[in-house]
C-alpha cells in the first residue's frame, strides 16, 4: 500500500530555554532542532530532569523558547500574542497528564462535555462528541461514573476522551502513564497510537517510562536538553537524521 509522505506539524527550530533559580541560572534544552509529524505516536523519552516537559510546554505553546522559533500547524508561535496562543491552543491543541485533572463531582460523561462548550459547540453535538469519544476509549458504559468510581487506567482514558472530543490536530501528552499499572499503562498507550492512526492526530508523548518505547512510531531519546537519538522502534536502530540542522 502506498503511503503519503507524512505531514511535519510541530517543527523546532534552534530551540533554548533556561530558568534562573536564586543566583543560578541552568539551560533545560540547547538549541534543539526537530521535526514532528501528523498521524504518529512519538515519544521523547529521557531521564527526569533532562527537559522533557519543558519541551513540550513549548512546542504546545504553554510555554515560551528563550531563543528559537516553534511551528505548530505552520504557524510560527512567536508571533502570536498571548490571546491569539491560548485560541490557538483551544481549536488545535489536545492535553493529557499524569494527574488526569479530572473534577470529583462530574461523571464522564460531563467532564468530557464541558470544554466543548468553549469552543462554541450545542449541548447537542458537544453530547454527540462526548459520546464518541468516551466509545472510543472504551468507556461507553462507565460514562455515568464519577472520577471515585472509576480505576486509574479508566480515569485516564476520560482525559484522553476529554481531549480526543476537541478534535485536536495536536494531541501532547506529558507521563500519561506514570501513574498506572502496566496494563493499565499499555491501554493507554495504545489508544493514543490508535487516535494518531485513525485521526491523523500529531501525539506527542512525554515519559521516562522504558515501557512505552516499543509503541511509539518513533522514538527521540533525550539527556541534557538535547536529542541524541531519533529511531523507529520495530526496525534496527538508525542514527539520528538530520535533527541537528537549521531548518532549509
Ligand atoms: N519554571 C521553572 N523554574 C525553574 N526551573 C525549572 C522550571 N521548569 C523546569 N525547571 C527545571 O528544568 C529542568 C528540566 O525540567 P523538566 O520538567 O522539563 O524535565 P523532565 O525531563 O520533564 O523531568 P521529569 O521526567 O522529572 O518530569 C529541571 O531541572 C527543572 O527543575
Amino acid at each position: 500500500m502506498a503511503h503519503a509522505k507524512p505531514t511535519v506539524s510541530l517543527q523546532a527550530r534552534n530551540v533554548s530555554k533556561s530558568f534562573t533559580s536564586g543566583d543560578i541560572r541552568s539551560t533545560v534544552l540547547h538549541d534543539l532542532t526537530l521535526d514532528v509529524r501528523a498521524g504518529e505516536l512519538t515519544l521523547i523519552s529521557g531521564p527526569s530532569g533532562c527537559g522533557k516537559s519543558t519541551l513540550l510546554a513549548i512546542l504546545s505553546g504553554l510555554q515560551r523558547p528563550d531563543g528559537g522559533q516553534v511551528f505548530a500547524l505552520e504557524q510560527d508561535l512567536n508571533h502570536l500574542d498571548t490571546r491569539a496562543l491560548e485560541r490557538f491552543r483551544l481549536l488545535h491543541t489536545g492535553f493529557v497528564f499524569q494527574g488526569f485533572n479530572l473534577f470529583p463531582a462530574l461523571n464522564a460523561l460531563e467532564q468530557v462535555e464541558l470544554p466543548l462548550s468553549y469552543l462554541g459547540l450545542s449541548p447537542a453535538e458537544a453530547r454527540r462528541r462526548a459520546m464518541a469519544s468516551l466509545e472510543e476509549v472504551g468507556l461507553g458504559p462507565r460514562m455515568k461514573l464519577r472520577p471515585s468510581e472509576l480505576s486509574g487506567g479508566e480515569k485516564q482514558r476520560v482525559a484522553i476522551a476529554r481531549a480526543l472530543a476537541k478534535e485536536p490536530d495536536l494531541l501532547f501528552a506529558d507521563e500519561p502513564t506514570s501513574a498506572l499499572d502496566a496494563a493499565n499503562g499499555q491501554i493507554v498507550i495504545d489508544i493514543l497510537h490508535r487516535i494518531a492512526r485513525a485521526h491523523g492526530t500529531t501525539v506527542l508523548c512525554v515519559s521516562h517510562d522504558p515501557r512505552l518505547v516499543g509503541h511509539a512510531d518513533r522514538v527521540l531519546a533525550m539527556e541534557d536538553g538535547r536529542i541524541l537519538s531519533d529511531r523507529v522502534p520495530s526496525q534496527t536502530s538508525t542514527p539520528t537524521s538530520g535533527l541537528e540542522e537549521p531548518s532549509a
